[in-house]
């Protein structure tokens, strides 16, 4: 059992004038496997680091099982930590590396031998051990960095981009492996990543940052359906919501341009009751609440617009199109049957149901 808090962390640099992460909170049970997500530079990091005992903390307490843990040195945090170049000793065997930090802490040699064997059979490794990393492919690397957190049987595994140095095919097939490999040991993970999708895809919560502050905390599914702000709407999904600049006259929502719709009566009502009647605010709608079969264009004559293709995209099953009215672009995910091509006049039906509402200063959300 472990379980982490987070109790209102900051972090300053030494030379820097602002905080790179500002009251960070959060409480982490054990098993779960959470993912810190967003943009470059937003302090994903720098918080994973202060949990590793790599950087200090600068204000607020990180607690490991109740334990105030601020002072305690990387080494005795009994933290196992896998990076994104994979940290391996050049000169070592795939054994010698795994073995590595079980051999630092006095582990004896049978312990050690069945500890490195049976890692390197759950990871496919076994027929590997005497080579040395430049001998191995890149996802081969990265599972022998895996099994070195792995052998440590540490109750805490962090991982920072641990897959980004690999190609799109064995990104995903890397992903599937980390996912099976904490169903089988639960170690409580977490796990940095600018990867939406990867967030989403291995998370039991999802941590969105932006600027060093958290935005929202949540299960992939809260934060795709329920984002709290439009960074949060615009960062979680892909490809990216669509977002109109619309005014609303109490029915009617329109961009100025070649949108305008009438919502449904509950969407309608909702934002009335709020205040935004004659105001002006952001909607978003996801790319598949686009529809362009003819029933939902029957059923819903008042949420279609006439739009032009600009790019289409053919995936297989399904197929994205990029559309035009009178200067408003965005992007459709519909039925390949539904597939369009570049300069094709279509119409384009609004599942306005599931469209989320923005405050236009805040960038808050009115409505999901
Ligand atoms: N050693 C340092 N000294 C001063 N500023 C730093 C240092 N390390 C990071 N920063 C700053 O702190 C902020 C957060 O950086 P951090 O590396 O945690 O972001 P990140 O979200 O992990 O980004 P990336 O995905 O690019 O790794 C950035 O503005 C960065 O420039």
């Amino acid at each position: 059992m472990v379980k982490i808090d987070l109790n209102h962390i900051y972090k300053k640099y030494p030379n820097a004038t602002d905080y790179s992460v500002s009251d960070f909170d959060l409480h982490i049970d054990d098993q779960e496997f959470i993912v810190f997500v967003g943009p470059s530079g937003c302090g994903k990091s720098t918080t994973l680091r202060m949990i590793a005992g790599l950087e200090d903390i600068s204000k607020g307490t990180l607690a490991i099982d109740g334990k105030v843990m601020n002072d305690v040195g990387p080494r005795d945090r009994n933290i196992a930590m896998v990076f994104q170049n994979y940290a391996l000793y050049p000169h070592m065997s795939v054994y010698d590396n795994m073995a590595f930090s079980l051999k630092l802490r006095h582990y004896d040699k049978g312990e050690i031998d069945k500890r490195v064997k049976s890692a390197a059979q759950s990871l496919g490794l076994a027929h590997l051990l005497e080579r040395r990393p430049a001998d191995l492919s890149g996802g081969q690397r990265q599972r022998v960095a895996l099994g070195r957190a792995i052998v440590r049987d540490a109750p805490i595994f962090l991982m920072d981009e641990p897959l980004s140095n690999l190609d799109a095919k064995l990104r995903v097939s890397m992903r599937a492996e980390i996912a099976k490999i904490h169903q089988k040991l639960k170690t409580t993970t977490i796990y940095v990543t600018h990867d939406q999708t990867e967030a989403m895809t291995l998370a039991s919560r999802i941590v969105v940052m932006n600027n060093g502050r958290i935005q929202q905390i949540g299960t992939p599914k809260e934060v795709y359906n329920k984002p709290v702000n439009q960074f949060v709407a615009g960062f979680i999904g892909s490809p990216q919501m669509n977002f109109f600049d619309i005014s609303f006259d109490g029915a009617y929502i329109s961009d100025g341009k070649g949108v305008k719709m009438r919502l449904p009566e509950g969407r309608a009502k909702e934002l009335n009751e709020k205040g935004y009647k004659d105001k002006k605010l952001v909607m978003g709608l996801r790319p598949e609440d686009i529809h362009m079969e003819q029933a939902f264009l029957d059923t819903w004559p008042e949420s279609t617009v006439d739009a032009e293709v600009v790019v289409s995209e053919l995936l297989g099953a399904t197929s994205q199109l990029y559309m035009n009215v009178d200067g408003t672009e965005f992007v459709g995910v519909v039925n390949a049957r539904d597939f369009h091509h570049p300069g094709d006049n279509v119409k384009a039906g609004f599942n306005l149901n599931s469209a989320h509402f923005f405050d236009k200063d805040t960038h808050v959300t009115i409505s999901n």
